[in-house]
């Protein structure tokens, strides 16, 4: 008998089991939650934002929708729908890691972000929504930590309405030989001194590294959100495709 559970799969560089992978996401994030964003701002330099700001405005959202914004983690996207949707709207904030949800929920509550967020403790791969219920699902650098990808493709896709979109935020292949050699020189020599210094855990750093060596490139992606199901799949790379915005509708 096949046992998917047996089998082993990637987790960062390390083959570990199916049923393990998981487990050790969540330490990551555990370890890393309280020292998330300014970790963030430090290595990008401050350039997620940008990332993020521009898919909110691929994202089409309006007044009155409703909106999910997966492995929300500590927030941004989030904050930035909650003012778009407005009072008739909602934002589902939704993330597996309860310690992510906590520092996102307390970072928005603090700028006043209330009233038309909701949290919710969930796993992408089984989203414990209704079919057909959200106008627009983001998932901003969380597809790579899912163990099963295509499952997760094809839970946004079941509670996506008809008309609805997703938007895949993700590290991807940058563009240019150049350019990867810089970024792996800064992913592998650099970013994990950065994570001992400023978060105190530098393994955690190593596998961001090493994880968005092993996420399925731009077209890859593509296809993957094609065989799920979506529609007029398409992408955008940004920051010379060190990062990828890909988008795919249900009609
Ligand atoms: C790198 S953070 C991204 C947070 C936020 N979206 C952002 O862009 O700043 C990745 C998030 O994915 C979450 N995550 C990992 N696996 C998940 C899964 N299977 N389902 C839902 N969330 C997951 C982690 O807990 C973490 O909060």
């Amino acid at each position: 008998m096949n046992d998917k559970n047996e089998e082993s799969i990637d987790f960062g560089y390390q083959k570990v089991a199916r049923n393990q992978k998981k487990n050790l996401v969540a330490d990551v994030f555990q370890s890393v939650a309280a020292k998330y964003d300014v970790m963030n701002d430090l290595m990008s330099f401050g350039i997620h934002r940008l990332w993020k700001r521009y898919t909110i405005d691929c994202s089409g959202v309006r007044r009155g929708m409703k909106v999910l914004d997966i492995a929300g983690g500590t927030g941004d996207l989030t904050a930035q729908f909650s003012r778009r949707v407005g009072a008739e709207g909602e934002v589902v904030l939704a993330d597996i890691n309860d310690a992510m949800l906590k520092v996102g929920r307390d970072k928005l509550r603090d700028r006043g972000i209330i009233g038309n967020v909701r949290y919710v403790q969930a796993d992408a791969e089984e989203l414990p929504f209704d079919d057909n219920t959200f106008d627009v699902i983001t998932i901003a650098f969380g597809l790579r930590n899912v163990t099963d990808k295509d499952k997760a493709l094809r839970s946004m896709l079941r509670v996506l309405k008809p008309g609805g979109r997703v938007l895949i935020l993700e590290f991807s292949k940058p563009v240019s030989a150049t350019l990867n050699q810089v970024y792996d020189f800064y992913s592998f020599n650099i970013l994990p001194k950065m994570g001992q210094v400023v978060a105190n855990d530098s393994d955690s750093y190593q596998y961001l590294a090493e994880s968005i060596r092993m996420h399925p490139d731009q077209e890859t992606l593509k296809s993957m959100m094609e065989a799920a199901g979506y529609e007029k799949v398409d992408y955008q790379n940004m920051t010379g495709g060190v990062v990828a915005l890909h988008r795919g509708y249900k009609f």
